[in-house]
């Protein structure tokens, strides 16, 4: 059986610039993966190039066996991909609701009250502006959004960023909820390496846009070795925004 999504030895960049040196990975229906590495190395590229977010010069992309290579983004995401970027999507003057209401488009109202009970704060902050809402709470509607979509894949890029521990375990909770009562798959990027073992069954290393290892987080977690020989991990910022 095909896996629910596979990318198979992808080059992508930006203009003249190849990020993406032949990256293959695969998800399975429900199956958290994490995607660590250093700073730069093109994590966030391949989330985007997922998207169809950036020039893709070779490899190909499939959505449950099927090609998707030449799929738009708005396509994509109608198949069941969601994507958070890590700039926060979310409308700045507009309240909590507004926005919740802008992303449902035809879908049901009652995603909005699953989203509320996802992410009880929103729920709290209703009638707050996008601006007022702290970082984290920013991020919660960021990916309250996203899962109106009622995405069979949701794209995580570096969630946690800038974010205060006690935010930064609500939101991990909220996405092992996702994952365990809706088998959503989620591929996650993260810097926090430690959160993001921990929430993934298994993960792909990337070092200068090319795949140097993969495993199973349990194997990783067991020995750090593995992780310190390929990853010298950026600590988190000391501010927060939370
Ligand atoms: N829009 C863009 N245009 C041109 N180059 C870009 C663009 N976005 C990223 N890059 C370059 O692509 C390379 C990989 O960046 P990318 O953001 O994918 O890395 P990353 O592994 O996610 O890093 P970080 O953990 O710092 O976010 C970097 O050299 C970056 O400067």
């Amino acid at each position: 059986m095909s896996a629910l999504f596979e990318l198979s030895s992808v080059q992508a960049g930006y203009g003249p610039l190849t990020v993406l040196h032949g990256v293959s990975l695969h998800i399975e229906a429900g199956e958290r993966v994490c995607l660590i590495g250093r700073n730069g190395v093109g994590k966030s590229t391949t989330l985007k190039t997922i998207m169809g977010l950036t020039d893709r010069r070779a490899g190909s992309l499939f959505w449950n066996g099927r090609d998707i290579s030449r799929s738009s983004t708005v396509a994509r995401s109608r198949m069941g991909i969601g994507y958070v970027p890590q700039t926060r999507d979310i409308f700045p003057s507009l309240t909590v609701e507004e926005n919740l209401i802008a992303g449902l488009r035809n879908g049901p109202a009652s995603a909005i009250a699953r989203a509320y009970e996802l992410f009880p704060r929103l729920q709290e902050r209703r009638n707050n502006g996008g601006a007022e809402l702290s970082g984290g709470e920013q991020q919660m509607l960021s990916v309250a959004r996203t899962l109106l979509g009622k995405p069979q894949l949701l794209l995580l890029d570096e969630p946690l960023e800038g974010l205060a521990p006690i935010i930064c375990e609500e939101l991990m909770s909220a996405f092992e909820t996702l994952s365990r009562d809706e088998g959503v798959a989620v591929l996650l990027v993260e810097q926090k390496v430690q959160e993001a073992l921990h929430f993934a069954q298994r993960a792909v290393v990337l070092d200068h846009g090319a795949v140097v290892h993969e495993g199973t987080t349990s194997e990783l977690l067991a020995d750090p070795g593995i992780v310190d020989r390929h990853i010298a991990v950026a600590q988190a910022p000391a501010h927060s925004d939370a």
